[in-house]
């Protein structure tokens, strides 16, 4: 066996120590540390987590040998102890393994639940839950009271989903006040480099020592009481015909089928993590990164601002025609999506098989990280990476739909995120509101330099001080 191992030619990374590997090298911020570490190993590094080996992968060019040329051999997932957990034992989408079932569920939720069709038909939903927040934001205005952003934009994000994925409102459910400690605890349970993960046995202990294993309890059992409320509310109601709870509920029923699979109860629930989660703090967060990177660039704020208010001039109701006009905010928002990827190594892939990558060996079992927050943080690729510049958009096809193996937001390849077009959507029609209606001002005493830019880590790293800006009425409000 040693024989076999010492031969094979594993990428290059740094030295590491006894039983931990390079865990302690991961620092508060593993996007970041694993850039640096990149920028001396290469493109393409091992690392050793625990007994745990990993390849990180910081470039368009090995990304793409992950995501396109090797996705069949690449796309599975580790088995993540947390993720496990709240994913009902990974009957889910994210956090499934490759497999018949995984590829079954993709298929059904990607003809089923993530169609145009029906981000269309929410489109009500969106409409009437953006209106309630430019309410709110009048109120404050006229008060001159600051606007949390991270709040505000969460229980948007959190009323939509619920209506559109649950079929209840948020307001008077089981989460109406928990919401954002829920979701933001989902995310920062399954987004840590748990030590059950990386040393069997003792990892598990070391867990409870520092009180992973009881927050991922305490937010299973908020969730998983709020999809029983979900639930029996569809099941008391058997009126409700047409929306995702109801179409689970007649998979589980046999009335409708996933190829060979019989769906129970915690397949439901798989799939309902999904939407509570995958879908609420993406687009919250990633709206408010938008309005962070307005704020700090009032150059760029006036001219987004101008031709939102040319383009929507008096409108009431915001067409598809209307979006695709907005030339600017489009860029405005390639570029955050750039300088703030909400999901800055994806969610980690294993090698379902011996592999070579660039040359280099990858081992069956070996986790795969890809590091989009290198890639696009890299001064080979962007001319001052670490500067908001919309206008580098402007005169390429760089886009984020996993096409161009630069900006990689959303992922590439079997397992790129299927909802981007429900979560565009909400970005783009929370934005064009708020720039339309208002003016934005900071807090007194306050300076754009002052704001914080910095990002906090989990699944998704949303911003750690929230974004708090003064609204101002105008003729436009
Ligand atoms: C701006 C908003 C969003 C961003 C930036 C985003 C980003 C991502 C990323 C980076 C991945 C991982 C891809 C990979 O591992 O290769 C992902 C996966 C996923 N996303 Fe999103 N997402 C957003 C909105 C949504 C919404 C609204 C939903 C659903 C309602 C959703 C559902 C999912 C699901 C189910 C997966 C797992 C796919 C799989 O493993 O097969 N996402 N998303």
């Amino acid at each position: 066996n040693n024989t076999r191992k010492t031969k094979k030619n594993l990428p290059p990374g740094p030295p590491r120590l006894p039983i931990i590997g390079n865990l302690h090298q991961l620092g508060s911020k593993p996007h970041r540390s694993m850039f640096k570490l990149s920028e001396k190993y290469g493109s393409l590094m091992f690392l050793k987590f625990g007994n745990v080996s990993t390849v990180v992968a910081s470039t368009p060019e090995t990304v793409k040998d992950v995501l396109k040329t090797f996705d069949v051999d690449c796309c599975s997932r580790p088995y993540l102890t947390y993720g496990a957990r709240l994913s009902y034992n990974r009957n889910d989408l994210v956090f499934s393994p490759y497999s018949k079932y995984w590829r079954e569920l993709r298929k059904w939720t990607v003809v089923e639940l993530y169609t145009a069709k029906r981000v269309k038909s929410f489109g009500h939903i969106r409409r009437e839950e953006v209106a309630s927040l430019v309410d709110f934001i009048k109120q404050s205005a006229s008060l001159e009271k600051q606007v949390n952003f991270n709040l505000q934009f969460m229980k948007l994000s959190a009323s939509v989903i619920c209506r559109l994925g649950f079929g209840i409102t948020l307001e008077g459910s089981k989460l109406e006040n928990t919401y954002d400690q829920v979701i933001q605890g989902i995310m920062e349970v399954t987004g840590s480099f748990a030590a059950a993960d990386f040393f069997p046995v003792v990892g598990g202990l070391i867990d409870r020592l520092t009180g992973l294993h009881s927050k991922c309890e305490k937010v299973f059992k908020a969730m998983d009481e709020f999809f029983d409320e979900a639930i029996k509310h569809h099941l008391d109601d058997d009126s409700i015909k047409d929306d995702i709870i109801a179409l689970l509920l007649k998979m589980e029923r046999g009335e409708i089928g996933l190829g060979e699979f019989q769906l129970t109860r915690n397949h439901t629930k798989g799939i309902l993590l999904n939407i509570l989660v995958a879908g609420i703090d993406t687009s919250a967060q990633t709206a408010t990164w938008v309005m962070t990177h307005l704020i700090t660039n009032p150059r760029v704020m006036n001219k987004v601002q101008a031709e939102v208010r040319q383009v929507i001039k008096n409108k009431d109701h915001i067409t598809d025609e209307d979006i695709k006009q907005l030339e600017y905010l489009k860029v405005v928002i390639k570029e955050t999506l750039r300088i703030n990827p909400l999901v800055p190594l994806l969610v980690p892939r294993e090698a379902s098989k011996d592999i070579k990558i660039a040359g280099y060996d990858i081992p069956k079992k070996t986790w795969i990280h890809v590091n989009v927050w290198a890639v696009h943080r890299s001064p080979n690729i962007w001319k001052d990476p670490e500067v908001f510049i919309p206008e580098r958009f402007m005169d390429n096809e760089i886009d984020y739909r996993g096409l161009n193996f630069e900006l990689l937001a959303f992922g590439s390849g079997r397992r790129m995120c299927p909802g981007m077009g429900m979560g565009m959507a909400l970005v783009h029609l929370t934005l064009i509101n708020l720039l339309y209606r208002f003016d934005w001002k900071l807090p007194e005493g306050m300076d754009a330099k002052d704001v914080d830019l910095e990002e906090s880590y989990g699944i998704v790293c949303p911003k750690i001080v929230p974004l708090e800006l003064i609204p101002v009425i105008t003729h436009w409000t």
